[in-house]
């Protein structure tokens, strides 16, 4: 199909964003009605009409949707286009700054700094300047330069009125401008930046590229933040033809600076704007775009907008009340493996969450169920640095001989112990053929390095010593919880600004959760064998290490995709699951302390209604342990602002119904498959007494059950042993 066949079979509207004549204009319409899609024809209809693809730019949100866009391009047009420019802001920007080195002001090799290095770099400055980085931490710092950079502000911009603190952010700021400048380093706030200065102040450079770039696209508009929408204004220039394409519900980066106002003064800034509007959704069910519909109208500030589809209604959204996050997660497999088994692929799934945290108990139902999966855009969770530090302090509680878990926390937090002092003690270690433990004692008792290096190396291996003392006696999840807090890991990532602070704590506490069913008393996996083989530690350890190596799906595996809200943007999938829609989660407990936090929690949890092409399920759990703690979470509003009739709540077994329910609707109910026992039962065990089955795992004579008994504490016991009573 050539493109002018391909324009025509898009709808009138489309058809007339794809062939606008020369001009401005936003392409403002809802989520799956094709926005991206417009983009991409209308980029090959320009070549079509002969525009030379040197002229044209187009700028989307990640790498990963840059490469396909150029690739459904090429599709289009029959053959590679030479000199097109497709990529992200900063890949964009890069490219400009790498050929126009000189005039930015950079050395011709200059490197770019990840936000790790950054950090590094941040830290050894505020060392330098002598501030304690328990006021000043430096993640708290990294959040600050990279905020400023984003608005423009150089620090001769920043005001200080006299205050402390911006003043020493801004002295930090400088430090760290002139070191970038020497190493020839450049981070990724400073590409927009430095790009955009480039094309401000070299009148030459600018008239070239505004010459050369008649049509700049850009997707997910409502994203851009202030130096990206500067950036392009400046490459328009007065002639540029610009089509922003975007949704203003679906704007989601509001915590990151991103700006949704970019679309109101899109109208102001740019010459004769015409609005175009897309109204059909060609994604999904109409049941599934009515939810979506209804829910974002309890947004207040909006655009407005209507989706209407021609698809079939589809079946109703699936409500499921999980009994907790177990029973959450065996749900969703279980449904997954009943769809595999119907012949659906297993990357039609995607499982959603709100917090990277969730992922855990997701991961292990699908390693249990041997169902391949992929983590999209982030790292599954044992692989997660923080996760893998809490592990290495662990790791070296059992063994100290542990050479590569010392090097990864002896200063982790910053405790003074700099790279020159770690090479001393490799070396020494490699002179007397021990471990880094040992050479951290040698060279504390031999004063071999720089006093003060040699007082942290004593109060890091005092640490230790002391940790192993204060845990012996504790369960193993008591004892994680110690060690995190007090190696100083989680102050150490409370202090980081932000949602990945955030993200950081809440992982380590989910670490928490995660050794509780390694706890003999509590664990499902418990038998005397394993008891008198290893320590429960040991035996967590061993667990982290194999889920953390090589099971994640290869790439080119057919795999289920989980990831979290924020980086299903623009993607979709005919079977999708929401978890965790429970209060406090989601919304997140943080976004209700913001004035617009909760607009932009609904815009999230419309961006992942809107992936789902054909099923959508929304599950919560009644009773959560996520982060270490327990909590008890109402379904989340969101559910209760979508029309009743659209949904369907799951009932496994309606047979029985559980006693406890915090559901919207009457409670779903659940039975164990073995034994005619029902979760939330009153049962009696010949020594424990009575109690309430609170869980159960695995089938068969496999089958175990978690009973919270009235006088002895929880217990997980084996079905077909047990003998347990029905009260
Ligand atoms: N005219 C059309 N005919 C048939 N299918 C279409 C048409 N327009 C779009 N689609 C299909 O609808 C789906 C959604 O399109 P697209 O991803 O471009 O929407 P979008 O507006 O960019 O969505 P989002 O807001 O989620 O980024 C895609 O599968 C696309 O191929
Ligand atoms: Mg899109």
């Amino acid at each position: 199909m050539n493109v002018t066949q391909q324009v025509a079979s898009l709808n009138d509207a489309q058809q007339r964003a794809v062939t606008a004549k020369p001009g401005n204009y936003l392409v403002l319409a809802g989520a799956g009605s094709g926005k991206t899609r417009v983009l991409v024809n209308r980029v090959a209809w320009l070549v079509s009409q002969g525009e030379s693809p040197y002229s044209i730019m187009a700028v989307t949100f990640t790498n990963k949707a840059a490469a396909e866009m150029r690739a459904r391009i090429e599709a289009l047009w029959g053959s590679a286009l030479q000199g097109l420019w497709v990529g992200t802001f900063h890949s964009l920007a890069h490219r400009l700054l790498r050929a126009h080195w000189r005039d930015a002001g950079l050395p011709d090799n200059f490197q770019i700094l990840d936000s790790d290095d950054q950090l590094r770099l941040i830290k050894r400055i505020c060392k330098e300047l002598e501030l304690d980085d328990s006021r000043w931490p430096p993640r708290q710092v990294q959040w600050f330069i990279n905020g400023q950079k984003d608005e423009g502000l150089r620090p001769q911009h920043i005001e200080t009125h006299g205050d402390l603190f911006t003043q020493t952010m801004v002295r930090v700021y400088e430090r760290y401008e002139q070191a970038c400048q020497r190493g020839g380093m450049v981070d990724f706030a400073e590409l927009l930046l430095r790009a955009h200065e480039l094309l401000r102040d070299q009148r030459p450079i600018r008239e070239h590229y505004q010459r050369r770039f008649s049509h700049l696209l850009v997707d997910e508009f409502q994203d851009t933040n202030a130096i990206q929408y500067a950036w392009l204004r400046l490459l328009a220039g007065e002639h540029g033809q610009v089509m922003a394409v975007g949704d203003d519900d679906q704007s989601i980066y509001g915590w990151r600076g991103a700006r949704i106002e970019n679309i109101r003064r899109f109208d102001e800034d740019f010459a004769g704007v015409e609005t175009i509007r897309l109204e059909q959704n060609y994604r999904s069910t109409s049941t599934i775009l009515r939810a979506a519909n209804e829910l974002i109208r309890h947004n207040t500030d909006r655009l407005g907008k209507e989706l209407w589809t021609e698809g079939d209604e589809g079946e109703p959204i699936q409500l499921y009340a999980g009994f907790n996050e177990h029973d959450e997660a065996r749900f969703i497999v279980d449904r997954i493996q009943e769809w595999l088994e119907q012949g659906y692929s297993r990357s039609d799934v995607a499982i959603l969450y709100r917090s990277n945290a969730q992922s855990r108990v997701l991961e292990e139902a699908l390693i249990r169920a041997a169902v391949p999966y992929r983590i999209y855009g982030g790292q599954r969770f044992f692989d997660r640095a923080e996760i893998k530090n809490a592990l290495a302090y662990l790791r070296l509680l059992n063994q100290r001989d542990d050479d590569a878990s010392l090097e990864r926390v002896i200063n982790v937090p910053t405790r003074g112990i700099g790279e020159r002092s770690v090479q001393l003690l490799r070396d020494c270690a490699r002179e007397q053929g021990v471990s880094l433990w040992q050479a951290c004692r040698l060279a504390v008792e031999q004063r071999r390095l720089p006093a003060r290096a040699c007082g942290a190396v004593a109060d890091f291996m005092g640490l230790l010593d002391e940790l192993e003392v204060r845990c012996a006696n504790l369960a193993l999840h008591e004892l994680v919880d110690h060690v995190i807090a007090a190696t100083g890991l989680i102050d150490f990532h409370r202090k980081e600004k932000g949602e990945r602070g955030q993200a950081r704590v809440e992982n380590l506490e989910e670490l928490v959760s995660a050794t509780r069913q390694f706890d003999p008393e509590e664990s499902p996996y418990h038998d005397q064998e394993q008891e008198l083989a290893a320590s429960p530690l040991a035996v967590f350890l061993d667990h982290a290490a194999l889920e953390a190596g090589d099971n994640q799906a290869d790439r080119y595996e057919e795999s289920v995709q989980l990831m979290t809200l924020h980086s299903a943007k623009g993607l979709e999938f005919p079977l999708v699951f929401m978890s965790g829609v429970e209060e406090g989660l989601f919304p997140h407990k943080m976004s209700l302390e913001s004035g617009n936090g909760l607009e932009e929690e609904r815009r999230l949890c419309y961006v992942g209604i809107t992936r789902a092409m054909q099923r959508l399920y929304l599950c919560y759990a009644e009773s959560r342990r996520l982060h270490g703690s327990e909590t008890l979470n109402a379904p989340s509003r969101f559910i209760g602002e979508i029309p009743r009739e659209l949904i369907q709540e799951v009932r496994l077994n309606a047979r029985i119904s559980r006693p406890v329910s915090q559901g919207l609707f009457s409670s779903a109910a659940r039975d164990v498959p073995e034994g005619g026992f029902a979760l939330g039962q009153r049962v009696l065990h010949k020594l424990f007494g009575e109690g309430v089955i609170l869980n159960y795992e695995g089938q068969g004579a496999q089958a175990r059950v978690q009973v919270n008994f009235d006088t002895e504490g929880t217990k997980w016991l084996v079905l077909s042993y047990a003998k347990l009573q029905a009260l």
